[in-house]
């Protein structure tokens, strides 16, 4: 039995770039030599076999080895909610088994990035959001925002979500993921402050720019250099973990 190491990439809605985010922090902690593998315990909205899947471009912007429906276990097609798109192909998920499904994962890398569907209210199962996985799995979370107006309420009530079941965050990244700027849109000079401000001591790790060429390892080892604080990152992956990890009493 392995004991998991890692850190749960979520965000405050679907489409903020949780991918790109995911992909880039791996490409560069890898490249600084730390044994990070990537998860995407379910994936809805795509078909698998045309490179588009988070699990294919996963793999292809961090050249790590695996096959695609390793690192996705559950892929189902239909554009929804997991739940949702897992009932239309007559499968009801369980959090034990999408849990079991990544155990292969998580005895073969020092530590991993778990990539989350849309947001930590999203419906995972029957009777399970996004956010009970994270909380069985007793990992902390980095919050992917979008830059742009709106975001701090999305921001927010996402960090107000995850405190109230005491789950430890690990900061917020803000992605450009519509390239926009503060003449397009004034309140990118201030989400950032205000964030933080009103999060309690909760800190933005970084802005992770727009990006022409998102599955080129190269732009993104780099972007994360020039625009994300690693530590902190590095640090939360590595300090947690041990033999009595709470969710080896889930495993057998
Ligand atoms: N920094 C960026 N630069 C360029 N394009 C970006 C950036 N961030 C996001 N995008 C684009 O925005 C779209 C949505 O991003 P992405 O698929 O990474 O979101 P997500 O949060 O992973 O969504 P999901 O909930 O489906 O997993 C994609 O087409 C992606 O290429
Ligand atoms: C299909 C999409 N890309 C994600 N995989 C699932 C997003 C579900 C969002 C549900 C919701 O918040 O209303
Ligand atoms: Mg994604």
């Amino acid at each position: 039995m392995s004991t998991l190491r890692g850190m749960f990439i979520t965000g405050t809605d679907t489409g903020v770039g949780k991918t790109i985010v995911t992909s880039a922090l791996a490409a560069a902690l890898r490249a600084e030599g730390l044994d990070a593998g990537v998860w995407k315990p379910v994936q809805s909205g795509c078909l698998l076999g045309r490179g588009a899947t988070d699990a294919e471009r996963l793999l292809q912007s961090t050249g790590i080895c695996e096959r695609p429906e390793a690192v996705a276990p559950f892929t189902f097609e239909a554009p929804l909610s997991p739940m949702l798109a897992a009932r239309l192909e007559g499968v009801t998920l369980s959090l034990q088994e999408i849990i079991a499904a990544g155990e292969p994962l998580i005895g073969r890398y020092q530590t991993l990035l778990i990539e989350g569907a849309g947001g930590v209210a999203v419906p995972l199962t029957e009777d399970a959001l996004v956010i009970d996985l994270i909380s069985m799995l007793q990992v902390p979370v980095l919050i992917v925002a979008r830059a742009g107006l709106g975001t701090i309420n999305h921001t927010l009530l996402t960090i107000s979500f995850l405190q109230q079941r005491g789950i430890p965050i690990v900061g917020i990244i803000i992605n450009n993921s519509e390239g926009v700027d503060a003449l397009d849109d004034p309140s990118i000079a201030t989400n950032t402050e205000l964030i933080e401000r009103y999060s309690g001591g909760l800190k933005v790790l970084g802005h992770f720019p727009y990006l022409h060429d998102e599955a080129n390892p190269e732009t993104l080892i780099h972007s994360v250099r020039r625009s994300i604080q690693l530590v902190p990152i590095r640090q939360a992956l590595l300090l947690q973990g041990g033999d009595d990890h709470p969710l080896d009493e889930t495993r057998t």
